[in-house]
């Protein structure tokens, strides 16, 4: 199966997003793609709570993911949306970050919301407060598809170890990180994470990343760090998207998946232990 992970500097304006996408799709499927993975909030990137308000939609009537999944039905492929902000029926009128997996027919076969929500000060002036906005996701899900089976997690997810683990002794073989990183996080942070995820797993980590400085029509605009990343299970760097918009391909090798873990079988090996 080849891949393909869009790398993408999303506005706050859902409708351009959605153009970016179809047209960076349509370019995938002439590369030869048949599963595409878009980057963390791929329909708005937003500071702005009340913007996000005015333009964002639930689930059942989003003009992207409906738009989307014709896209994807139209060219037969597998679709990740690595993430859509969209509204829920929550009294505080918080939103979900919700990754969805599509099909070839277009039809929605998984859903995953955010668990780790980013509140976090990276340094006095840049500060988030991902759960001002966003309610936590609280289930892990691993899709099941006919060429691999596929562990969802998002952005600050990959800081939590057990979480992967989890997927991984769930069945999966290949781990779904888009990202929003922030510049000096990922500076800092975003290879050796990814890495130390795949080789603590055994699985392929693919990660389509928002990139750049993104156009805002309220609110701050935000600065994210790019390097959309494959990692193979035995931890290779296969592919880095730099810092440009554009699009990394990968063939996966399931083999892969099963060499690595015959090599070090670390996975099967827990123990139960005491102390802290
Ligand atoms: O806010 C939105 O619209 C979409 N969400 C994001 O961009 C999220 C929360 S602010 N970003 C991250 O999780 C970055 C994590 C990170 O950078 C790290 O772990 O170092």
């Amino acid at each position: 199966m080849r891949v393909a992970l869009l790398q993408m500097t999303s506005s706050d304006q859902p409708a351009d997003n959605l153009a970016m996408v179809q047209q960076m799709i349509a370019d995938a499927v002439a590369g030869g793609a048949g599963f595409v993975l878009t980057p963390e909030v791929t329909n708005c990137l937003s500071g702005s709570r009340s913007h996000q308000q005015s333009v964002l939609h639930h689930e059942a009537d989003d003009p992207t993911l409906s738009a989307l999944r014709d896209t994807a039905a139209q060219h037969e492929i597998w679709l990740s949306l690595g993430s859509l902000a969209v509204k829920t029926t929550d009294a505080d009128g918080r939103f979900a970050n919700r990754q969805f997996l599509i099909d070839p027919k277009g039809e929605i076969v998984a859903r995953y919301d955010k668990i780790h929500m980013f509140d976090v000060d990276v340094t006095p002036e840049e500060t988030y407060r991902e759960s001002d906005g966003y309610r936590p996701g609280h289930e892990a899900v691993v899709a099941e598809t006919p060429f691999a089976a596929l562990g969802m997690t998002i952005c600050y997810d990959v800081r939590f170890p057990y979480l992967h683990r989890r997927l991984a002794k769930a069945g999966a073989q290949v781990l779904l990180a888009p990202a929003a990183f922030s510049h000096v996080t990922g500076a800092a942070h975003w290879h050796a994470l990814l890495q130390a995820r795949a080789i603590e797993t055994g699985c392929y980590v693919l990660a389509a990343a928002q990139t750049g400085t993104h156009p805002a029509t309220r609110g701050p605009s935000r600065r994210t760090y790019g390097h959309s990343l494959v990692v193979s299970p035995w931890g290779e760097i296969l592919a880095d998207g730099g810092t440009d918009i554009g699009i990394t391909y990968i063939d996966l090798d399931l083999e892969k998946v099963a060499q690595a873990r015959r090599q070090v079988p670390s996975l099967s090996h827990d123990r139960e232990f005491d102390g802290p």
